[in-house]
């Protein structure tokens, strides 16, 4: 189990490029088992998870080649399906949430598509039923062993079916999942409910250069003319805008001056309008966002005096994802923030370690915290911790970085899921991190 060492304290000044985008790498990778053409894509983060994931996929026969930093070439002309029968395929699909969207591919093309339960944070229940019923819904048949804990669909003559859908909720990776099993499918298929986040836009963009036919993009209803087959294409992965909340909070909290290069603003929905809302000041700059060095941010409240509540949606509401960001970074502000995690069960738990560290918060039950902003009347206080999942651990490296003395973050595996060489973006700028 590997660590973080910190010391907290410094200001950090200078410019930061957010590294490629997790999850929208985890969609658009899969999209080469669609395909015996070439498929060039670019701006791959080099994180664990995604590294994973082109592991499995060089597994399953995909040739993969690295044409420079974050640029790879995949040909799955030769695929062994038979190798998702495998114990090592068992093990590999299950060690990541992002493998469970080789399964529509490889479903569309080859008619039958397996996986074990994904990986990925233990954040409350994480059901997998929109992408299997979905995939019925397209005519496969499904089959789960809950003793393996292995899921299997197949679809009869290996085609699938065009069909109208309402999906029971706008899942993310459960969209991109499906669309790319429709691509391929018979007829028309109607997707009612669509998640609709600029990454599944991106999936869907890129599918239709490949000769795909899906209109309604960035809608929550998605049309798809199925067609027989699909060519190569290249693609480039937008930043992540989740890494980018991420250097928003940590400036802020750091009272750092912090330049965001090429944010790709337009995708980045309402995020910087919520960090806004914590009185964080920002300029936008071209394409780059400067967060300047800020003594004290407040909490704005509604406009009827009430406590402001931070909650999460499906795009284009709030991320999930960035509010334990938001959470650490009210603990300096001057105000009271309430944070509502409506989508996930446990994703709240880590705050216990920012109560020792010396913040207000009150954890309310699973869902929401209150957060009583310090007004940086009071730093917080390195302490001995372990992140939980990916996003929390963030929480807590920034923490510990705007804390006072020495930390020691345990686990850091999870950070490393999704982010690149954090500790040493972050040292050039000022931090001292040290891996352990
Ligand atoms: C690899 C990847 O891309 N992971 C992301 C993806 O996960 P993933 O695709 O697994 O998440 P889903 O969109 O399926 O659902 C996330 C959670 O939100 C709940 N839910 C979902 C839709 C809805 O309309 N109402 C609702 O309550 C689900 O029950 C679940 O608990 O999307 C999540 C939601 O943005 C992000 O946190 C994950 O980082
Ligand atoms: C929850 C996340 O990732 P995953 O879906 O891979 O667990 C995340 O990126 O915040």
């Amino acid at each position: 189990m590997g660590s973080f060492e910190v010391f907290g304290g410094n200001k950090l000044k200078g410019e930061l490029t957010p590294q490629g985008a997790k999850n929208e790498a985890l969609q658009v990778l899969n999209t080469v088992l669609l395909t015996d053409q070439e498929v060039i894509i670019s701006n791959i983060p080099d994180i664990v998870d995604v590294n994973k994931l082109i592991n499995l996929l060089q597994a399953l026969g995909v040739k993969v080649q690295k044409l420079d930093k974050g640029k790879y070439s995949f040909l799955a002309d030769d695929i062994d399906v038979d190798y998702m029968l495998t114990d090592e395929f068992k093990q590999k699909g299950a060690s990541l949430r992002g493998s469970i969207m080789i399964v529509g591919p490889l479903l569309a093309r080859f008619g039958k598509g397996y996986i074990p339960k994904p990986g990925g944070d233990k954040i409350g229940r994480r059901r997998l039923d929109t992408h299997f019923i979905g995939f019925e819904k397209l005519g496969a048949g499904f089959k789960y062993d809950a003793a393996t804990n292995f899921f299997k669909a197949e679809a009869p003559g290996n085609r699938l079916k065009g069909t109208y859908m309402l999906l029971d909720e706008a899942s993310v990776t459960g969209t991109a999942n499906i669309v790319m099993a429709a691509v391929l499918a018979e007829g028309k298929t109607t997707i009612y409910n669509a998640a609709c986040e600029p990454y599944l836009q991106q999936l869907c963009k890129m599918l239709n250069s490949m000769g795909a036919k899906i209109s309604g993009v960035g809608s929550n209803l998605l049309t798809i003319e199925g067609v027989e087959k699909l060519g190569g294409c290249e693609h480039r992965i937008l930043p992540d805008m989740i890494e980018i909340g991420s250097f928003i909070g940590l400036a802020a909290m750091t009272q750092s001056d912090i330049t965001i290069k090429n944010v790709s603003y337009e995708n980045l929905g309402i995020i910087p309008d919520v960090f806004k809302r914590l009185g964080i000041k920002m300029e936008l700059i071209g394409d780059d966002l400067r967060i300047p060095e800020q003594e004290l941010y407040e909490i704005e409240t509604f406009i009827d005096g009430s406590i402001m509540t931070i909650s999460d949606a499906p795009w284009p509401g709030f991320t999930p994802d960035l509010l334990s960001i938001i959470l650490v970074t009210a603990t300096q502000a001057r105000g009271s923030v309430l944070v509502h995690q409506k989508m996930f069960e446990s994703r709240l738990f880590f705050v216990d370690k920012l109560i020792d560290m010396g913040a207000q918060i009150i954890l309310c039950d699973p869902h929401r915290a209150t957060v009583i902003g310090l007004e940086r009347k009071t730093q917080l206080r390195g302490i001995t911790m372990t992140s939980p999942d990916i996003r929390a651990g963030v929480s807590l490296l920034i923490a510990a970085l705007s804390a006072e003395g020495r930390s020691l973050i345990h686990n850091i595996e999870q950070i490393d899921r999704g982010y690149e060489n954090i500790e040493l973006r972050l040292n050039n700028l000022g931090a001292d991190i040290r891996r352990i």
